[in-house]
C-alpha cells in the first residue's frame, strides 16, 4: 500500500460519528465548473492548497447512493489498491520492453475523503474530452496511427488490471480518458513519429463497476456493464432472476475475458463508427451478442490492407463466444494487430486459433443501427437499469436531433496531430508519458472528514499553477486560498451528458436522420440491498 494513501485514519465513510462543527478545513479548492458527470457524481477540477497541484474529484453524492454506499466502497478500495500496485510497479521498474506500461495508463488514486454531503475522490486530471468524443468528432479514426496504438495502450492497460487481479467491467469509450498533460512533456514528440502521440495519454478510468477477479460467484454473475459491450456470458446473465434454479445453477461465474470482448468492441467502434452488436431494439442486440453475430462491412471486410486484415483477425479474437476461447492481454500483445508496439524479440510467438473466414453476418444492415452510440451518462442506478430507447427519446425531438446533428457536423474535423511516418523503432523518445508524483503525505485529507471544499471560478489565479514546485510556495498563499470569502455548497447533478445524443455522417453510411437514439446504457443488475441507508 503506498504510504501516500495509508493509513485510512479511522473507519470510513464516518460522518454518522461526527459533528457538523467538528469539520476540518478542506485541503482541496475545486473550480465551480465540471469537468463532467455520471449518475451519481459530480467530477470538477480542483488544486490541493498545499502543492497546488490539480486533480480531478470526483464528489459522490451520498443521498445518491444511499443504502448502497458499499459500491462506492468497493470502488475506493479498487483504486487505492491500484494506485498502489503503480507506486510499486513504478518503483521497481527497470526498463520496459513495451512502448505502453499499463501501469501509466490507469486512473490513479491520490486522495479520498468525505464531507458532510460527499465522498469524495481525487484522481488524476484529465481533459474534458475523452475517447468517445473524438470518435464522434473523427466519425471513425486511421487504423494504422490511431486505432492500433490506442489498442495497443488499453490492452497494456488490461494486462495491468488483470494480471493484478480485477476485472473493469465496464472497458467503453467513455471512460477512456486523455490526461491532461501540462504542457512540458509535449515538446518530446519525436519527429518520426509514426502514430498518434496521444496514445500515451489515454487512462482508463471509472472503476465504478470493477470487481476482484477472485471476488464470490454471485459478483461475477451479475448483470453490469453497457449493453452494447457486454460480452456473451454477462448476456446469459439478463433476467436469470427470472430462471428457474436449476438453469440459474448452470450459469457459470465470469472472469476478465468480459473486458477482452469489451475491448473488441471498442476496438470495433474506433474504426469503424458504429457499434458491432447494436440493432434496432435490445433483444435484437442481446440475441446477437450471444451468438457472436457482429456486422460486418462488406467493402471493409475486402479491403486487402495488411492493417485492416490483421484488424478483422484481431477482433475475431475478441468475438469468441467461447470466453476460454479469447486470448488473455497478455497474449494480444503478440498480435500481429498490436505486435509492433512491443519488443519483438521479448514477445513468445503466440498461436492465435485459426478462425473461420468472415462470413456475412447472419443479420443483415437493416435491423442493424449503424450509427454511432449515443453517450448516456455511464448510470448506476443500483436496480435493474436498462434505459429504454424511448425514454431517451423523450425531450429529444427530431429539431433537437437536427439541431445537434449540426452542430456535430459543423465541428466534424479530425484531431490528429501527426508528424511523419519515418523510424518505428523509436518508442521511448515519442513518449509524452509522465506519471504524476503522489503528493506529499502531509498534504492529503486521507480519508478525513472535512468541510465542503472551496469553490472557485478560477484556479489559475496567481500562486496556482500545476508547474509550481511545492517547495517554493509562501504559505501565504495556500492561506490566502483558505481565507476565501465563502465555501460554496457543491452543484446538483447536471444534464450535461444527457444531451450529447450526437449522430453523425458515417463512412459510406446516409445518416439522414436518427432512426432510434441506441440504448448503451450502463446498467446495473443487483440483487437486494437497496433499501435507505443513514448517512
Ligand atoms: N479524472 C478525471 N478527469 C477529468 N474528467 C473526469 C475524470 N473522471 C471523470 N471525469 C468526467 O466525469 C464523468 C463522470 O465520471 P465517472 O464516470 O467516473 O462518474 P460516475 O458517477 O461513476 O459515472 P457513471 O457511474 O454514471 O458512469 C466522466 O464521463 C468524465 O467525463
Amino acid at each position: 500500500m503506498s504510504k501516500a494513501l495509508e493509513p485510512s485514519p479511522a473507519p470510513w465513510p464516518q460522518s454518522h460519528s461526527r459533528k457538523l462543527n467538528s469539520f476540518a478545513r478542506c485541503k482541496y479548492v475545486t473550480r465551480n465548473s465540471q469537468l463532467g458527470d455520471g449518475h451519481f457524481s459530480v467530477v470538477k477540477e480542483c488544486v490541493n492548497v498545499y502543492t497546488r497541484e490539480r486533480y480531478a474529484m470526483k464528489l459522490v453524492r451520498k443521498k445518491t447512493v444511499a443504502g448502497k454506499m458499499w459500491l462506492i466502497q468497493r470502488e475506493v478500495a479498487l483504486l487505492r489498491e491500484l494506485s498502489a500496485r503503480i507506486r510499486e510497479v513504478e518503483r521497481g521498474h527497470s526498463s520496459s520492453k513495451d512502448l505502453f506500461e499499463g501501469h501509466h495508463h490507469v486512473l490513479q488514486l491520490f486522495d479520498f475523503f468525505e464531507t458532510a454531503d460527499n465522498i469524495v475522490l481525487v484522481t488524476q486530471l484529465c481533459r474534458h474530452d475523452d475517447l468517445y468524443e473524438k470518435i464522434i468528432e473523427a466519425g471513425s479514426l486511421d487504423i494504422a496511427t490511431q486505432v492500433k496504438p490506442y489498442t495497443a495502450c488499453l490492452v497494456s492497460a488490461l494486462e495491468f488490471l488483470h494480471v493484478n487481479g480485477i476485472i473493469h467491467r465496464d472497458i467503453k469509450a467513455e471512460n477512456i480518458l486523455f490526461r491532461e498533460t501540462t504542457g512540458t512533456e509535449i515538446e518530446t514528440p519525436a519527429k518520426d513519429c509514426r502514430y498518434d502521440v496521444q496514445a500515451h495519454d489515454l487512462i482508463l478510468g471509472d472503476f465504478g463497476l470493477a470487481v476482484k477477479s477472485d471476488s464470490p460467484d454471485t459478483q461475477r454473475k451479475e448483470c453490469v456493464g453497457t449493453i452494447s459491450y457486454v460480452a456473451p456470458e454477462i448476456a446469459r446473465c439478463h433476467k436469470s432472476d427470472r430462471l428457474p434454479p436449476s438453469e440459474q445453477a448452470k450459469l457459470r461465474a465470469y472472469d476478465s475475458a468480459v473486458d477482452i470482448w469489451a475491448l473488441g468492441v471498442l476496438c470495433y467502434f474506433m474504426f469503424t463508427g458504429y457499434m458491432p452488436f447494436d440493432c434496432e431494439t435490445d433483444d435484437e442486440t442481446w440475441h446477437c451478442i450471444k451468438e457472436g453475430d457482429f456486422y460486418r462491412d462488406e467493402e471493409l471486410q475486402n479491403n486487402q490492407d495488411p492493417a485492416v486484415q490483421d484488424f478483422w483477425r484481431f477482433v475475431q479474437l475478441c468475438f469468441s463466444v467461447e470466453p476460454t476461447d479469447r486470448p488473455t492481454a497478455q497474449a494480444m500483445k503478440s498480435h500481429p494487430f498490436i505486435r509492433a508496439y512491443s519488443d519483438d524479440s521479448y514477445l513468445t510467438s503466440q498461436e492465435f486459433p485459426q478462425k473461420e473466414p468472415l462470413r456475412k453476418s447472419h443479420s443483415s444492415a437493416s435491423f442493424r443501427s449503424l450509427l454511432p452510440p449515443s453517450k448516456t451518462p455511464t448510470s448506476s442506478t443500483f436496480k435493474f437499469y436498462d434505459i429504454d430507447s424511448h425514454d431517451l427519446l423523450q425531450g429529444n425531438n427530431s429539431d433537437s436531433r437536427n439541431r445537434d446533428l449540426e452542430k456535430v457536423r459543423e465541428t466534424l474535423k479530425r484531431t490528429l496531430s501527426m508528424t511523419s511516418l519515418a523510424s518505428e523503432n523509436n518508442y521511448k523518445t515519442n513518449s509524452t508519458f509522465k506519471l504524476a508524483p503522489p503528493p506529499p503525505n502531509g498534504t492529503l485529507m486521507n480519508g478525513g472528514f472535512c468541510q465542503t471544499p472551496e469553490c472557485r471560478s478560477n484556479l489559475t489565479s496567481p500562486g496556482i499553477s500545476r508547474n509550481a514546485s511545492s517547495s517554493d510556495i509562501p504559505r501565504t498563499a495556500s492561506t490566502e486560498i483558505f481565507e476565501a470569502p465563502h465555501l460554496t455548497r457543491q452543484g446538483t447533478l447536471s444534464e450535461k451528458n444527457s444531451s450529447k445524443s450526437l449522430h453523425l455522417m458515417q463512412k459510406g453510411l446516409e445518416t439522414a436522420e436518427p432512426q432510434r437514439i441506441k440504448s448503451t446504457a450502463r446498467f446495473v443488475l443487483l440483487q437486494g440491498d437497496d433499501e435507505d441507508e443513514e448517512m
